[in-house]
């Protein structure tokens, strides 16, 4: 399959409002894309409709082969993994079980386990912790863990029913810069697995050599997407968020500074 996401000409209108206008996007096989954008630019509202939670109000979106308004959404579903930041909101729900429990209830797209997991569900489960290097806490509780630990855990939960497209929604918010550089080391191994990232982030430096590509938003529309390199300058970045910014390279990876003397607060 060439393209895994194709969206031609889409908008999403609310109350009055186009919150996404004329989105032309597409992502093909091997392509790990970051998107970015001010709040309330349109990053969730834009995934909301690749996961078939939002219809587009014009366009056609097809997603891994498959045509909206014309497929079902909830085995397209299953082959979406989804890590978001406010998931740690639901995460108290998990909170006595431990990390293997937590990492299988993912073949369920459950919060606890209510299925019977085979001998294979758990051997894969202790073979994800390792890809996430977390053997450390085989055995410790939900509850027991760091953040940086809990988010690695839930990207390992989400990897367990082998998503094709997996999307991390500001994976790194509220990591200090060690834990954050943990979270990011692991996405290699979740490459390996052959999946597609769609990695939302406000922070430029968390592109991590991984990521190929990157689709940037501005009132709910494209300032640019296309490879890292060509869209991360200055000039685009200054643009979607609306003031003068640099952006610099420190072994393949960006780096944003505002710039001071054309900027200011009053
Ligand atoms: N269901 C809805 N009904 C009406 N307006 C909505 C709805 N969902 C989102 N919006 C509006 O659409 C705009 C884009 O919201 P969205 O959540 O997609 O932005 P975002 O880029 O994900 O922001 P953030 O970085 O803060 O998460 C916002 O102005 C928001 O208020």
């Amino acid at each position: 399959m060439e393209r895994v996401i194709s969206f031609k000409d889409v908008s999403w209108r609310r109350d009055g409002q186009n919150i996404l206008s004329e989105i032309n996007w597409e992502v093909k096989t091997n392509e790990h894309w970051a998107i970015l954008g001010l709040n309330g630019s349109g990053k969730t509202s834009l995934l909301n409709i690749v996961t078939g939670y939002h219809f587009s109000t014009t366009g056609n979106v097809t997603v891994l082969g498959n045509e909206f308004g014309k497929t079902n959404l909830p085995n397209l579903r299953k082959k979406i993994g989804y890590v978001s930041s406010s998931l740690e909101k639901f995460s108290q729900l998990l909170e006595q079980e431990t990390v293997e429990e937590v990492v299988v209830s993912g073949k369920f797209a459950s919060f606890g386990i209510y299925e019977e997991v085979t001998d294979e569900d758990w051997k894969k489960a202790d073979s994800l912790l390792t890809a996430l290097r977390l053997d450390y806490i085989n055995g410790k509780t939900f509850n027991k863990l760091s953040q940086g630990e809990k988010r690695r855990v839930l990207i390992a939960r989400a990897l367990m029913c082998d998503p094709q497209i997996l999307i991390l929604d500001e994976p790194c918010t509220g990591l200090d810069v060690f834990s954050r550089e943990e979270v990011l080391g692991v996405m290699n191994d979740i490459v390996q697995k052959h999946c597609h990232l769609l990695y939302v982030t406000h922070h430029i430096e968390e592109i991590s050599d991984v990521i190929t590509h990157v689709l940037l938003l501005r009132d709910g529309q494209i300032v640019a997407s296309g490879p890292k390199q060509e869209v991360l300058t200055g000039e685009s970045l200054s643009e979607a968020y609306k003031m003068p910014v640099n952006v610099h390279w420190e072994e393949d990876r960006p780096w944003l500074t505002i710039q001071q003397k054309k900027f200011s607060l009053s």
